[in-house]
């Protein structure tokens, strides 16, 4: 089988030996910088850095002392799950002024220390661009008055700082997702969910008031995760007679059924005067206009705390590692970099430029020109602003109509959270643009059966927080039913279909499509919307469902990890779902901080296990109390969850025990995360717009498509094309981009054969003058170390033993 390895970077261990680098995090904290800092550490050291930690931000570089430790590998052992940053952060003035950036710039040079890790906003980015502006005048001072040494100040002439974004605002310009955002749109979809019943009850309107500064980042998200009537972001004002506009809004929605309102608020809300507009200012127009009961919740700081979401566990566990490798190849008159995300991919951008950008949107605001605001946001801001504009218009659009269309909208496979809010956008939008939309339940079973409902605006009202799938969904495939599937396809006059689902909605999409030369009435556009929580469907990185069930996952590693505190060392053996795809292991497993993820794509020999049992019991020996193991269900037949369970408990025998979890249905999980609400209605979106061309019978192959997520764009991709990119027994594409973070799993757990697999599996004619031999011998001998201390354990823990 094919992987996309393209990416794999190959860096020696130990490759920047003696080098010292310091990684701090400042400004407001936010959810996985301690991922960031894991990250940083362990490849510096994986790379053989001297690295250090500066607590406290700025202040610590400004005050020195014990704020500047060395950091072990131990240092940031069981810190992924945890929010905030455990090395604290602070905003500091001192350091805005010369006189406090000289202290900083002489306590680095104490260190040692001359390469920078900043994981911050953009104030935190700033600050550090014009430090290393300003570093050799700040050297000449120090060195003037006696501070530093000649040699010191050549020695360390040249500041290198490559920044990561940690804020939960996504006020950043550059990437598409700062560390910390996920995370702070998970406390509030959690919060408006919980209002919404209550508010519900008491048919409240609920006015919420969310972060983001000047940013309206997560105002916008979270008003299309919550389904929100009415929101106020700061990019784009409200029109001067909003408040008319917005209690019309409700009033509308009452008399469509709604017993409740929600109204997202940004904190840094304007009108067209550049005037705040507040949370009370909102309730007294809705009380005085139209007497409805009203409540205002100020969600504040809450969306700062708890626990990383998976994603920005992972953001933060890549970026760390590519800023660290960032740094050691920065060229001294090269510009300072970023680390951004772009799509799925990580990509070096320069600082300054960034933070220009980022300053310009704050510029266009004061000068009013909103458009330009938007602009500068981004592609993906604007797509979210006209996204929700669309889906909360009552009225139908008379100037696109196409009323002869009548599209089936239906899931194939299992059932993935998402999939609802999917539903929800696309009747939404084909009912805005005259189109008769039916819902049809129960798959390709319910289908035959006639079970078709015509489906009405407020039919879908309140879909996008419900997992599952409310249409209903089975696996069935039409294979022996296509002419079944076709009479009820002509008795309801259906032009276009759209199956929501997995590798089964796939495959009913390419039955169908190769039917059409026998069946010229499946001649009608045909859309796939992948939606499974396996990751598994060719024509995309990642589908609908998939996100949380990282989430489910990466909440039960956690549980489970924590239930064995007080229990002696601990490995736990943990069974991902996934077919044949490793996707959600692998990327849990990221998120977990485990030990080791076992998948089908990377196979693995009992010579693999023998050595993961050694590494974990040396890491045990070292003092580590628990254990992670992921392993997809079909990673390998024979060493299924029971063998490895029998392994690890034998070969662990007086040093840890096992236990083994096969995590099951759960991972479906039970209200969608926002990225699948937010995803599934963009698809929906995009899949109605898609079908309001003419619905003219062809047997294009372009008629027939799967819409899926490449490279930040929603791509449309014959289903024909990706017959040859998948892998049809096993159900997977034959690339599949996540492979790449496989690497970065293993050095993140100190897997020392990762990066010398080469030399590990290397043919034994092997010339013996190469630096690769040498590397070889050297990890036989580390292995061969690392076993006798096991050993010289096991023997201590039975002699222990057995004098009890
Ligand atoms: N222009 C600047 N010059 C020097 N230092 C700065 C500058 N701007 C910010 N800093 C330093 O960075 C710290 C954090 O900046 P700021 O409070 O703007 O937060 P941030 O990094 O933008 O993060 P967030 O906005 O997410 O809270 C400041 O307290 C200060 O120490
Ligand atoms: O934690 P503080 O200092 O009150 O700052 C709150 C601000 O920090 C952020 O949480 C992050 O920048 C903003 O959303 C918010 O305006
Ligand atoms: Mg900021």
């Amino acid at each position: 089988m094919e992987c996309d390895r393209l990416v794999k970077r190959y860096l020696e261990c130990g490759a920047f030996k003696g080098r010292g680098i310091a990684v701090f995090t400042s400004g407001g904290d936010s959810q996985g910088m301690n991922a960031a800092v894991r990250s940083c550490v362990r490849m510096a050291i994986y790379l053989g850095c001297k690295v250090y930690f500066i607590r406290e931000g700025y202040q610590g570089m400004v005050d020195g002392g014990d704020n500047i430790v060395e950091a072990q590998w131990a240092s940031v052992s069981g810190i992924i799950h945890k929010g905030g940053t455990v090395i604290g952060s602070a905003r500091c003035m001192e350091f805005k002024e010369r006189p406090g950036r000289l202290k900083a710039a002489k306590n680095l040079i104490k260190n040692g220390i001359s390469n920078l890790v900043i994981i911050g906003g953009d104030g935190s980015l700033t600050g550090a661009n014009l430090f290393r502006q300003e570093w050799s005048s700040l050297l000449d001072e120090l060195s003037s008055k006696g501070e530093i040494t000649a040699d010191q100040k050549m020695k360390f002439n040249h500041l290198n700082i490559v920044g990561l974004v940690g804020s939960i605002d996504n006020d950043f310009c550059g990437t598409d997702m700062t560390i910390g955002t996920d995370s702070a749109l998970h406390r509030i979809v959690e919060a408006v969910d919980a209002t919404t019943s209550t508010a519900f009850s008491h048919q409240r309107v609920f006015i919420i008031e969310v972060m983001g500064r000047h940013c309206g980042y997560l105002a916008l998200i979270s008003a299309i995760c919550c389904e929100a009537d009415y929101m106020f972001v700061p990019e784009e004002p409200p029109p001067d007679n909003w408040p008319e506009l917005l209690c019309a809004t409700l009033i509308q929605a009452r008399n469509a059924g709604q017993r409740q309102n929600t109204i997202i608020l940004s904190e840094g809300a304007i009108d067209r005067q550049g005037n705040p507009i507040t949370g009370e200012m909102v309730k007294k127009v809705i009380v005085d206009a139209v007497e409805l009961d009203t409540r205002v919740t100020v969600l504040g700081h809450i969306q700062r705390g708890g626990n990383p979401s998976a994603f920005d566990r992972i953001l933060g566990c890549r970026m760390g590692a590519e800023a660290v490798i960032a740094l050691m190849e920065a060229k001294p008159d090269a510009d300072p970099v970023v680390v951004s995300l772009e799509g799925n991919q990580a990509v070096m951008l320069p600082l300054m430029k960034c933070v220009e950008k980022t300053k310009a949107v704050g510029q266009a605001m004061a000068d009013k020109n909103w458009q330009m605001a938007i602009d500068l946001r981004g592609k993906s801001f604007a797509r979210s602003l006209e996204t929700y504009k669309l889906l909360n218009r009552y009225t139908h659009d008379a100037s696109v109509r196409n009323d002869d269309h009548r599209i089936g909208v239906m899931h194939v496979g299992a059932p993935a959270c998402g999939m609802n809010a999917c539903v929800r956008a696309f009747v939404r939008l084909c009912l805005h643009r005259g189109n008769t939309v039916f819902g049809i339940h129960d798959g390709v079973d319910g289908l035959i059966a006639g079970q078709f409902q015509e489906m009405n605006w407020t039919d879908v009202s309140g879909w996008v927080s419900e997992g599952g799938a409310l249409l209903g969904t089975k696996r069935t495939i039409p294979t022996e039913k296509i002419g079944k599937v076709v009479e009820r396809l002509k008795e309801y006059k259906i032009n276009g279909l759209l199956l929501i689902g997995g590798f089964e909605a796939f495959m009913t999409s390419l039955i169908l499509t190769k039917a059409r030369s026998e069946y010229p009435e499946l001649n009608i556009p045909i859309l796939v919307i992948p939606s499974t929580i396996s990751n598994n469907v060719p024509g995309t990185e990642l589908s609908l469902g998939s996100d949380t069930a990282l989430n489910e996952i990466t909440e039960i590693c956690d549980r489970i990890r924590q239930s064995a505190q007080g229990t002696k060392r601990r490995v736990f053996i943990i069974e991902t779902m996934g077919g044949y795809c490793g996707y959600l292991a692998t990327l849990a497993g990221l998120a977990g901080g485990a030990d080791a993820a076992y998948i089908f794509e990377e196979k693995f020999s009992i010579k693999d296990l023998e050595k993961d049992v050694y590494h974990m019991a040396s890491k045990m020996a070292e003092g580590v109390q628990r254990g992670l193991i992921l392993r997809n269900e079909k990673c390998n037949d024979n060493y299924n969850s029971d063998f490895m369970y029998r392994l690890y408990s034998e070969e662990g025998k007086g040093v840890f025990t096992a236990r083994v979890n096969i995590l099951g249905h759960m991972q479906q999980g039970g209200a969608p995360s926002p990225f699948d609400r937010s995803l599934g209605t963009k698809l929906g979106i995009q899949a109605a717009k898609w079908f309001q061309k003419p619905l003219a019978a062809t047997d294009n192959k372009d008629t027939s498509c799967v819409l899926g997520l490449i490279k930040r764009e929603y791509t449309f991709t014959p289903i024909i094309d990706l017959e040859e990119q998948t892998v049809f027994p096993l159900r997977l594409p034959k690339a599949q981009w996540w492979l790449k973070l496989r690497p970065l799993l293993r050095i993140l757990a100190q897997h020392d054969s990762v990066y010398e697999e080469e030399g590990i599996y290397m043919p034994v004619d092997l010339p013996t003058n190469t630096g690769a031999f040498k590397e070889f011998l050297e990890e036989e001998d580390r292995i061969r170390k690392k076993r006798m201390s096991v050993v010289a354990f096991d023997a201590q823990a039975q002699a222990a033993l057995q004098r009890q």
